[in-house]
C-alpha cells in the first residue's frame, strides 16, 4: 500500500535537503535558491524501531527488515500559490496524493540563505502556507459542493452524506480554519477522507533549526512549538543540513558525529517516528531464524487484511493468526517460552491486530 508523507513548505527552506537525508541520498537537488526543486522526488524511508532489533535478538534471526514509509519532496508554495503564483497550482495536486504533511519551517538564521518573505518569521510562514492550502481547499470545494446542491433531489445516502461533510468542511474553510478541524465521527471518516482536502491532512511541524540547536530547537522552533499545540498538531526539531551531511558518513564516524553534538539518535529518526504516528498506523512483527520483520497496517485492521500485507493469498485463505504480544514475547523469550506460558494466542478473522503484536498466519492454499 506504501503510506505517503509529503514534504511541503516555503521555496528554499530545507525541504529537499531533509529529504536527501531521509533517503540517504543526494537525489534530490538541494541549493540556496527559491524553486530549485520542480519534478517532486520521491523516496522509501526505513522506520527505525528499537523493538525489531530485540525480537532478532532473542529469535537470532538472520536478518532484519524494517518497514518503510514513503516522504515526497515538494515543490515550495509561495503566497499566491493557489492563484497560480510562484510554480503555480499544478503542485498542490502532489500534496493531495499524499496522506500526511511534513511541513518544513525555517527556524535557522543564515544570512546566505535567502528567504523568500525577507525575513525569518516561522510563525507567519506556516499562515502563509496554510492560507494557500486553505484558499485552493476552498475553491475546489466550493465547486463541488455546487455541483452537488443542483442535482440534490437526485442524489443517493451517500451523495447526501458528502454534501453534509463538505458544508461542514466550507464552514470551516470560510472562517480561515482548516478542514482538519471538522468534527469527523469514525463512521464518516472514510467518506470525509474521500474529498481528498489538503488541510485535512495531518500535520508534523519540522523545525528546521542551525547545527547548534539540533537538540534543544532554539526559540524560533518554540514558537511553532507552540503554535503546534494550539492546533493539536505535532512538532520537532531537526537541522536538516547537518543531518544531510551525517546520513552519508560510514556507520562509525555517524555515532561519533552524534556523540560530538550530543545527539542520542539521529533527528530524521524522530522525524520518521512522528510522520508514521501522524499517519495513525500500527507495526506488526514476523519473527524466524532467517529473519525479523515489521509490516504496516492502520490502527484497527483485522488479521486476515493485516495478512495480506504479506501476500495476497494469506488474505484469501486466511485460518488464524498465532498471536504473540510484543511483552510477552520479550518477557517470555520467544516463541516457544510464550506457548508454555500460555501466552501463544489463536486468533481468528475478527482479531483487530495490535501494535506490537507478533505473528504467524496459518492459510490454507
Ligand atoms: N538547517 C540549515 N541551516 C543552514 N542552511 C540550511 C539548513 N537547511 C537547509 N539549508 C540550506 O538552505 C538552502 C535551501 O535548501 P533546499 O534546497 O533543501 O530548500 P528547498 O526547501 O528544497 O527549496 P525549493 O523549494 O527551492 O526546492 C540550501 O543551501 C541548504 O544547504
Ligand atoms: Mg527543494
Amino acid at each position: 500500500m506504501g503510506f505517503k508523507c509529503g514534504i511541503v513548505g516555503l521555496p528554499n527552506v530545507g525541504k529537499s535537503t531533509l529529504f536527501n537525508a531521509l533517503t540517504q541520498t543526494a537525489a534530490a537537488q538541494a541549493a540556496n535558491y527559491p524553486f530549485c526543486t520542480i519534478e517532486p522526488n520521491v523516496g522509501d524511508v526505513a522506520v527505525p524501531d528499537a523493538r525489531l532489533t530485540t525480537l532478532a535478538g532473542i529469535a537470532g534471526s538472520g536478518q532484519i527488515i524494517p518497514t518503510r514509509l514513503t516522504f515526497v519532496d515538494i515543490a515550495g508554495l509561495v503566497r499566491g500559490a493557489s492563484k497560480g503564483e510562484g510554480l503555480g497550482n499544478q503542485f498542490l495536486a502532489n500534496i493531495r496524493e499524499c496522506d500526511a504533511i511534513a511541513h518544513v519551517v525555517r527556524c535557522f538564521e543564515d544570512g546566505d540563505v535567502t528567504h523568500v518573505e525577507g525575513k525569518i518569521s516561522p510563525v507567519d510562514d506556516i499562515e502563509i502556507i496554510e492560507t494557500e492550502l486553505m484558499l485552493a481547499d476552498l475553491e475546489s470545494l466550493e465547486k463541488r459542493a455546487t455541483a452537488l446542491e443542483k442535482k440534490l433531489r437526485t442524489l443517493d445516502k451517500e451523495g447526501k452524506d458528502t454534501l453534509e461533510l463538505m458544508q461542514r468542511a466550507l464552514v470551516l474553510l470560510r472562517d480561515g480554519k482548516p478542514a482538519r478541524f471538522a468534527e469527523v465521527k469514525a463512521d464518516e471518516r472514510k467518506l470525509f477522507d474521500m474529498l481528498g482536502l489538503m488541510t485535512a491532512k495531518p500535520v508534523l511541524y519540522v523545525c528546521n533549526v542551525e547545527e547548534s540547536s539540533a537538540k534543544e530547537g532554539n526559540s524560533l522552533s518554540a514558537q511553532v512549538f507552540a503554535r503546534a499545540a494550539e492546533e493539536g498538531a505535532k512538532a520537532v526539531v531537526v537541522s536538516a543540513k547537518i543531518e544531510s551531511e551525517i546520513a552519508v558518513l560510514p556507520e562509525e564516524e555517524q555515532r561519533e558525529y552524534l556523540d560530538a553534538i550530543d545527539l542520542e539518535e539521529p533527528g530524521l529518526n524522530r522525524v520518521i517516528r512522528a510522520g508514521y504516528e501522524l499517519l495513525d498506523l500500527a507495526t506488526y512483527f514476523t519473527v524466524g531464524p532467517k529473519e525479523a520483520r515489521a509490516w504496516t497496517i492502520t490502527k484497527g485492521t483485522k488479521a486476515p487484511a493485516a495478512a495480506g500485507v504479506i501476500h495476497s493469498d494469506f488474505e484469501k485463505g486466511f485460518i488464524r493468526s498465532e498471536t504473540i504480544a510484543y511483552a510477552d514475547y520479550v518477557q517470555y523469550k520467544g516463541e516457544s517460552g510464550s506457548r508454555d506460558a500460555g501466552r501463544l494466542r489463536l486468533e481468528g478473522k475478527e482479531y483487530v491486530v495490535q501494535d506490537g503484536d507478533v505473528l504467524h498466519f496459518r492459510f490454507a492454499n
